[in-house]
């Protein structure tokens, strides 16, 4: 266990720095030739959305479970979108610029960050391929990552 005493979530900043890091990142998405035609149906709630959904996988309140779908509106978000391995690295290419200029300068910090995005964006790229409306079961709750990872299931509070 890497002893800290705050979640990943407090020491980037709270849901303020990761509303800063989704606004940086979706201004260079939507002004990418290979990403912007993924984004079609962009709209500034996606920003909001975003910085919700990581504010509760770095540890912070469990709002986007509460208030907006939780875990299987998150996978559902994806479905039919058939992003290709090329559009996911570009993905994480533009959310590593983003990280570097809007986290803290802390390379822990990031590591783990970017790690998680590296997970996340191969689930999203899996889910994308099925079609719009496909049955995924249970996904389970939303994951929590800390500065260890992935937060087991027999750890989570
Ligand atoms: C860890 C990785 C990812 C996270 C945390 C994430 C997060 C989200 C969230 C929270 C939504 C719902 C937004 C809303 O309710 O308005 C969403 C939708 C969406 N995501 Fe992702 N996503 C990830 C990876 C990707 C990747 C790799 C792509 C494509 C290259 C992608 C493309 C989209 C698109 C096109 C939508 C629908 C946007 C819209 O029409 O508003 N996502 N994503």
């Amino acid at each position: 266990m890497t002893e800290h005493s705050e979640t990943l979530v407090e020491a980037i900043g709270g849901t303020e720095a990761l509303r800063r890091l989704s606004n940086t990142f979706y201004a260079a998405v939507l002004a990418d030739p290979l990403l912007a035609p993924v984004f079609v149906n962009f709209t500034p709630t996606h920003i909001e959305h975003v910085a919700v959904w990581l504010a509760e996988i770095f540890g912070g309140p469990t709002r986007f479970t509460d208030e907006l779908g939780g875990h299987p509106a998150l996978l559902g978000a994806h479905l039919g979108l058939s992003i290709t391995e090329e559009q996911r690295l570009r993905w994480m290419e533009l959310m590593g610029g983003a990280v570097e200029k809007e986290l803290p300068d802390d390379a822990l910090l990031r590591r783990r960050v970017m790690e998680y995005f590296d997970w996340g964006t191969r689930i999203a790229r899996d889910v994308s391929a099925e079609p719009v409306g496909a049955e995924l079961g249970d996904p389970g709750p939303t994951p929590r990552w800390s500065w260890d990872g992935l937060v087991k299931a027999e750890d989570r509070d």
